[in-house]
């Protein structure tokens, strides 16, 4: 296993087995990192006998819990949520998050917003002081198909930088997000924006149903390390 793979795989583990207890409803997010949490989840609900139940992110998070063999639920049922447990793509010293590179951004901001916390594993190269610093493929923002253009164009003749329309690797044509919509990629902004004050901002564009900035919201992130060890942060 790669130092990468390794080090997103001790940060997964640490937060279940720190986050998880009998009877929680648990986020499960997306992305390659999420895989090792729910490995985790699945051997501690077998070996301790919890009684876990698990409301997805995505559509992969789903398949997930599905094929761990553990409970799925949903928020019609579950609307309240005890911990998410979720990737990232960068992570500042705030813990504001830029998520969304698996384009699963609106789904997931749903389920942390329903959770009483919201913990992140990452691995190192996902730390980072200010957003932009590390991720350069962009901030995603979720769009409806029928305003992409005019969405595309206030952004950059606001903010500056290039927005971008994420197209299908194995598709001629756009990805379509689990919920029928596009996704734009901002990149080139300038990493040192008020970004609560920029996100609330892109919101307000009518066609724009939600952005990758996770403001504000997580509470706790564990990182792993190049050297083996788990670097935890959390909001100060
Ligand atoms: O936000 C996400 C998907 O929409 C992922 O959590 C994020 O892209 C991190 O993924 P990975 O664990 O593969 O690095």
């Amino acid at each position: 296993m790669s130092s990468l793979e390794t080090a997103k795989k001790i940060a997964a583990r640490k937060a279940v087995d720190n986050h998880v207890s009998n009877g929680n409803i648990v986020g499960v997010g997306s992305g390659s990192t999420i895989v090792y949490a729910v490995e985790r989840l699945s051997e501690r609900v077998k070996q301790e006998n919890l009684d876990v139940v698990c409301v997805p992110t995505s559509f992969q998070a789903r398949q997930l819990i599905l094929s761990n063999k553990l409970k799925l639920s949903d928020l019609d049922t579950h609307p309240e949520i005890d911990v998410t447990i979720d990737g990232a793509d960068e992570v500042d010293s705030n813990l504001n998050l830029i998520k969304g590179g698996g384009g699963c951004l609106l789904q997931e901001k749903i389920v942390a917003s329903c959770s009483k916390s919201m913990v992140v594993i990452a691995d190192y190269t996902k730390n980072s002081q200010c957003l932009g610093e590390q991720y350069k493929k962009g901030i995603p923002i979720e769009v409806s198909p029928l305003g992409y253009v005019p969405i595309k164009n206030k952004i950059e003749k606001k903010y500056g930088g290039s927005v971008s329309l994420r197209m299908a690797v194995k598709k001629a044509g756009p990805v379509i997000t689990d919920n029928g919509n596009f996704i734009l990629d901002w990149v080139d902004y300038k990493s040192t924006f008020d970004w609560p004050n920029v996100n609330l901002d892109i919101i307000q564009i009518p066609g724009v149903v939600e952005t990758g900035l996770f403001i504000g919201i997580a509470s706790k992130a564990y990182f792993g390390m190049s050297d083996g060890s788990v670097k935890e942060q959390i909001t100060s």
